[in-house]
């Protein structure tokens, strides 16, 4: 089955309220989705979100490298041939993940759908439902707690609550939501690189003494401050998630070789895709190290493709799958079904989508 043509289009979505980390706010979805057409008829699509804060890609970039890189890279090639595909992907242009991102999902779609099985149970199909958390943004706590209630009683049980933009104020945001939500919601808090290591540790503990009993912090600290990721992980008791630190599967071996973090966040859009995400996992499981599977502001074309991947693997154990649900309509329909904090795989072929 050959690849016979590659289109970008365009994926718009509005979200329900503004989206807000310590990075950035956004208010409408704005992606670049990918149809990938074969000579026997069959289509495959992705979906690429342009994250320039993370993963320095524009839309303009990624309609850029999909069309004059990969697209001829790959063209002509036999999806059976998925490493060699691959391969050429890979080293067609540096970095680019979530252009990458998008032709590898497409990629994906069509293989499964040429074996005519959910890609999920291609992938190695391990379970059939996932349960995913939701984003509070970052905002004054007040407004913070009335949307921790709000997304509880939308029936959510784990929130991850963003942080990081004012850090004076941290302490008293996680513990008013805490008192506000009871000791039966699970909360995840996501710095998104806002605090410096020395900040990181006191705000941890703090948190620790207050009993709030938190799950997990994400990326307290700068992407590439590794040696400060390490000293935050070894002077505090909660499990540290790294998240901007670890794009490539190399990252994430160097991270586990410091025990600079407990766990690790692996999104499509930061590994390029599902086959170097599979390797990241791999290497994870190898070193007791579990891993959540995350996505950008994504809709539910590449946020389906991350959730069929999390469901192949028994090594993703936490899911921030919140795309769809941030969003007030999906640009597709089929595929795998979000009701709130359930994601339930389909048994359509590929990723599922009627296309
Ligand atoms: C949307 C998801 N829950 C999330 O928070 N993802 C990122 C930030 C993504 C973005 O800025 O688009 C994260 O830091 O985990
Ligand atoms: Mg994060």
């Amino acid at each position: 089955m050959k690849i016979t043509d590659i289109q970008v289009f365009e994926v718009e979505a509005p979200l329900i309220t503004p989206f807000k980390t310590a990075l950035r706010t956004v208010d409408k979805i704005n992606n670049v989705g990918v149809y990938i057409y074969t000579d026997n008829g069959l289509v495959g699509i992705g979906e690429a979100a342009p994250t320039a804060v993370i993963t320095g890609e524009t839309k303009d970039s990624i309609i850029h490298a999909i069309t004059h890189y990969i697209k001829p890279a790959i063209l002509g090639m036999e999806i059976e041939d998925i490493a060699q595909i691959m391969e050429r992907i890979d080293k067609c242009l540096y970095k680019n993940t979530s252009a990458k991102a998008a032709v590898d999902i497409a990629i994906y779609d069509l293989f499964a759908k040429r074996y005519n099985a959910p890609l999920y149970k291609i992938l190695g199909g391990y379970r059939k439902e996932l349960i995913t958390d939701i984003t509070i943004s970052v905002n004054d706590t007040n407004e913070m707690v009335n949307d921790s209630l709000a997304a509880v009683n939308r029936g959510f049980h784990i929130l991850k609550v963003k942080v990081g933009k004012d850090p004076e104020g941290d302490i008293q945001r996680v513990v008013e939501i805490r008192k506000a939500v009871g000791p039966n919601v699970t909360l995840r808090v996501d710095a998104n690189q806002g605090w410096s290591a020395k900040q990181a540790v006191r705000i941890i503990r703090a948190l620790e003494d207050a009993g709030t009993n938190i799950e997990l912090v994400e990326q307290p600290v700068y992407y590439a401050d590794l040696e400060g990721l390490q000293y935050v992980t070894m002077h505090t008791q909660t499990n540290i998630l790294a998240d901007e630190s670890v794009f490539s599967p190399k990252d994430a071996l160097k991270l586990i070789q410091m025990r600079a973090c407990d766990l690790i966040n692996i999104k499509l859009m930061k590994t390029g895709g599902i086959y170097q995400a599979q390797k990241i996992s791999h290497i994870a499981e190898a070193n007791g190290i579990e891993c959540m599977i995350g996505c950008m502001l994504e809709t539910k074309i590449s946020v389906s493709a991350a959730a069929h991947f999390a469901a192949s693997q028994k090594n993703i154990t936490m899911v921030d799958l919140d795309g769809p649900s941030l969003c007030l309509n999906d640009p597709v329909t089929g595929g795998p079904t979000f009701d709130n904090q359930w994601i339930k795989m389909s048994d359509e072929p590929g990723i599922g989508f009627s296309i």
